[in-house]
């Protein structure tokens, strides 16, 4: 579980986030969505405090992440996955082996990094790709790399920043299934930020809104399975297509 207090935050003389508070329950994916600018990163990275609130309290399962200290933190950031919209995967490094790097921090000896790091890639079905260097795999492939990653220290909160904002549609599909899948098999609760409501209408089962720094509505919502397809968007251009006589 999620529990943000009258977070607020501020750069400058910019207010990205105004006080809000928001409760995210254990086993859901939530979307976050709004326009550009409305402060929906700003948003998601106080939920590990990688944006320390200016005011107010974060809570993630059973630590207040803002009254620790640095050292306490960062442990407890262990149990908080992450993924990004470029992916912030290591290219001189393998796939296995940008999937321990969060392994090797907790020093987890190398024969459990080896096994630990085998189970994450099989989740998200590439283990024939181990050896692979970043550079030779697909987008949707990549992500599923930095998703392995974000799973390896059995996170029970996994935030995606933007997760299929580079992808095309078919990617999109792949990174969306190991999400639904994640949430399936993991119990683990996932929050995502996007401006593709395709993805929140595929497998969302909560959404948040947010316009100008404030949350101006969140609400629970029916997933309707994962329907980002090509077909769609060519039929949305085939409607407005320009008739020749
Ligand atoms: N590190 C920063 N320094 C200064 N201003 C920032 C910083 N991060 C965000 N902002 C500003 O805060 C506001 C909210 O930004 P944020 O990235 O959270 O919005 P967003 O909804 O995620 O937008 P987008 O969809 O374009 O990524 C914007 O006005 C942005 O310019």
């Amino acid at each position: 579980m999620i529990e943000l207090r009258e977070v607020e935050k501020s750069f400058q003389d910019v207010r990205a986030v105004h006080p809000l508070s928001l409760t995210i329950t254990k086993g859901q994916i939530h979307g976050i969505v709004g326009t550009s600018g409305a402060g929906k990163s700003t948003l998601i990275r106080m939920m590990n405090l990688l944006e320390k609130p200016d005011k107010g309290s974060v809570r993630v399962g059973d630590k207040i992440l803002t009254s620790l200290s640095e050292q306490a933190l960062r442990k407890a950031r262990q149990s908080i996955g992450m993924v990004f919209q470029q992916f912030q995967l290591v290219l001189n490094r393998t796939v296995a082996e940008n999937v321990a790097m969060p392994l090797e921090l907790v020093g987890l000896p190398k024969k459990e990094r080896k096994k630990r790091v085998s189970e994450c890639l099989q989740f998200v079905g590439l283990l024939d790709k181990e050896r692979a260097y970043p550079s030779q795999l697909s987008g949707g492939q990549k992500q599923r790399v930095a998703i392995a990653r974000a799973l390896a220290n059995n996170p029970s909160v996994l935030l995606c920043d933007e997760p299929t904002s580079s992808l095309d549609p078919k990617t999109t599909i792949e990174v969306l299934q190991v999400l639904l899948h994640i949430q399936k098999t993991l119990d683990v609760t996932i929050v995502i930020v996007t401006h593709e409501m395709d993805v929140v209408k595929s497998i969302c089962d909560h959404v948040s809104i947010m316009k100008d720094g404030k949350l101006i509505d969140s609400f629970p919502i029916q997933p309707q399975g994962i329907q980002v397809n090509e077909d769609h968007y060519i039929e949305d251009l085939r409607k407005i297509a320009v008739v020749h006589t």
